[in-house]
């Protein structure tokens, strides 16, 4: 879909932004371009809608060289954000958001109406903020209102410069969210500049980090972060790349051990039976439905004079993630509850429990996974214990 060829930009002073720059990124994607200050991401975000012109190379749009596309047709094409929103100041945050329907010659009224769905998109209320003008919004709401401009002309491309910047980090992490929200049901392709590498790792399908000039490792987070390519990325992403690798590591079912499962009704006599038989210290006990109530120890139904039902002994366990939460979330529960396992459900259904060996598994068996290419299911690591 946007396809760099050999691309440098020297400016007339001789910087040197970008040099022989060659990536792709493909259709529906989010790339993020992240590095220090300098070191080109924003010069190269800018040749994409030909705000600076390349020195040699080429970049290309679909097929085609956008030195050759008419320049204000090819912004049309393609939306722009900036830090703060970049709004007009003297219109009303609804005429800032129909100015490119406005511009692409829809009626007045059309473009309005268009401009109050896209807020509403957005999250903000067209009849409280549409009426607003922008020094009259929060950090946030204007971010917001810069996003659904740049998405008023419904173009297949958005090119964003830091849009998260110039917020505190609450109203950030929100605006992340939704920001993934609502590409994953609109699946721009989606050029993203940041200096903030935990930005860059949390949106970006790929992240291109930056080194001056030219980019050092072109690659999705999961490898960025567990094979840096190089010392300088390893420097940049930091010594604890393995913390924020958890964050975008999913559990998945073959990480789970599977411990022997009883249901609250099931008779004391054959739940014992049935633990010591298999050797096992302790069970998990699922209701009726199948869900998650809790565990037992085998000791507890084997005790002389134990009797009822295993609902009778079980204790209370209420933690748990569903499949293909982040590793980082279910070490965050297992934290909260103090606990020493966690359930892995799939809808109501109980998968399995995820310890902290297992989990330290999961996050060694797919660094491996993406250095030899093998799926992560079928990675097999050695461990102690
Ligand atoms: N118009 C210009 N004339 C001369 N040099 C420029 C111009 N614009 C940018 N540069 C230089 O080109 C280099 C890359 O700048 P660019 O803005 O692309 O970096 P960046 O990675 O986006 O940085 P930041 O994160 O600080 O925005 C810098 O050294 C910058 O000073």
């Amino acid at each position: 879909m946007i396809r760099f060829e050999n691309v440098s930009k020297r400016y007339p002073d001789g910087t040197t932004a970008v040099d022989a720059l060659s990536f792709e990124v493909r259709a529906g994607e989010l790339v993020t371009l992240v590095g220090p200050s300098g070191c080109g991401k924003t010069t190269t975000m800018r040749m994409v809608n030909r705000l600076v012109e390349p020195t040699s190379g080429s970049v290309l749009l679909d097929g085609r060289d956008v030195a050759e596309a008419d320049a204000v047709a090819l912004r049309r094409r393609i939306g722009y954000v900036v830090q703060q929103g970049g709004l007009f100041p003297h219109r009303s945050v609804l005429d800032n958001t129909a100015a490119v329907p406005l511009l692409l010659g829809r009626p007045r009224a059309a473009a309005r109406a268009r401009a109050a769905e896209l807020l509403e998109l957005v999250g903000l209320d067209p009849a409280v903020f549409g009426p607003r003008y922008p020094d009259q919004l929060s950090g946030g709401q204007r971010q917001r209102v810069g996003v659904a401009r740049a998405l008023a002309g419904d173009p297949p491309v958005l090119l964003m410069d830091e849009p998260f910047g110039a917020v505190d980090p609450v109203v950030r992490d929100r605006l992340q969210r939704e920001f993934l929200d609502l590409q994953g049901r609109l699946r721009k392709t989606v050029l993203f500049v940041t200096h903030d590498i935990e930005e860059a790792v949390r949106l970006g399908d790929r992240i291109a980090v930056y080194g001056e000039g030219r980019i050092e490792q072109y690659d999705t987070p999961a490898a960025v972060l567990g094979a840096p390519a190089t010392p300088w990325v390893a420097q940049f992403v930091g010594a604890d790349r393995g913390l924020k690798r958890l964050a975008v590591t999913p559990v998945l079912p073959g990480d789970l051990e599977e411990p022997p499962t009883l249901r609250l009704d099931d008779p004391v006599g054959a739940a014992a039976a049935d633990l010591a038989a298999r050797g096992a210290r302790w069970a998990v006990v699922l209701d009726r439905a199948g869900g998650l109530h809790g565990w037992v120890p085998a000791e507890a139904l084997s005790a002389p004079g134990a009797q009822g039902t295993v609902g009778g002994h079980a204790r209370r366990m209420a933690a748990w993630v569903p499949v293909g939460a982040p590793l980082k979330e279910a070490f965050g529960t297992m934290l909260r509850h103090d606990a020493g396992w966690i359930a892995v459900t799939d809808g109501d259904r109980f998968l399995g429990v995820l310890t902290p060996t297992r989990l330290h598994m999961a996050l060694r068996r797919s660094v491996e996974a993406d250095s030899s290419g093998v799926p992560r299911e079928d990675v097999r690591i050695e461990s102690v214990g």
